[in-house]
């Protein structure tokens, strides 16, 4: 393919460079790129703005960029690690491809927040540092995802990958139960557990309150760092 016939990319926002906040990664300094849409639909989503058109204007929430003017612009930032989400950034992952590939070649690791409905290419799974894949539990996703948020195939092949980093966020104790049946089903590992939570203090709490069980799991456990220090500010 030509750089000439690759699509642009659906942009939600830019930024950086600042730490990601969730999973292994978490306090490494990182440039954030951000997809627009999503094909599920979660009622307590922190980034409405890439897929609810009953909220937003996805069209003045989003602009079309070459990922080759994207790639330029973390090039052009010295922070060795490249988030990319969303949304959900695999509904992309054509487009996304030849971005991934520019950055590791430039020695950038990039990693990819995705919701494990969509299964990676062999070519973007060779070419990512990690997937953080975050399946979503009955009680995040919507009534009417209830049967898209698990996709077996995907998932396996996420496993497959070996760059697979299993990330669920969760509310209470009683949402483990369900984390510990698919770590059963799909031999899920490693997992990281997140509290939900869009303050520091919901953040903390429920981190607290979930903290010994993941331990006694033998999972391991996130914040939400960009929360804990700047709340749901936008672009953090
Ligand atoms: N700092 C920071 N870290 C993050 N890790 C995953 C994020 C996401 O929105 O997917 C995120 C985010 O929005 N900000
Ligand atoms: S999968 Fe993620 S981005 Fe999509 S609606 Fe759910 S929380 Fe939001
Ligand atoms: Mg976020």
């Amino acid at each position: 393919m030509t750089a000439a016939t690759v699509q642009p990319l659906l942009v939600a926002e830019t930024f950086g460079p600042t730490v990601q906040g969730e999973g292994p990664s978490c306090g490494q300094q990182a440039l954030f790129v951000r997809l627009s849409r999503c094909n599920l639909s979660c009622p307590a989503c922190d980034t409405p703005y890439t897929w609810d058109t009953t909220r937003f204007d996805l069209r003045a929430e989003s602009t079309r960029r070459r990922a080759d003017d994207v790639a330029s612009w973390v090039l052009s930032n010295s922070a060795r690690l490249v988030v990319v989400t969303g949304g959900e950034p695999l509904l992309q992952q054509e487009q996304l491809l030849p971005m991934v590939t520019r950055l590791a070649e430039h020695g950038r690791k990039v990693e990819v927040e995705t919701n494990g409905t969509i299964a990676p290419s062999p070519a973007l799974a060779e070419a990512v540092s990690a997937f953080n894949v975050s399946v979503k539990l009955a009680g995040f996703a919507a009534d009417r995802d209830r049967n898209r948020r698990i996709n077996p195939s995907a998932i396996n092949a996420l496993a497959a990958s070996g760059k697979a980093v299993w990330k669920f966020v969760v509310s209470t104790v009683d949402d483990l139960g369900e984390i510990a049946e698919l770590q059963h089903i799909y031999g899920l590992d490693p997992i990281w557990v997140m509290p939900e939570g869009t303050t520091s203090r919901v953040v903390i709490d429920r981190a607290r309150r979930i903290a010994d069980e993941v331990i006694t799991l033998g999972w391991n456990l996130t914040p939400r760092l960009h929360v804990l220090l700047w709340g749901d500010q936008r672009g953090r």
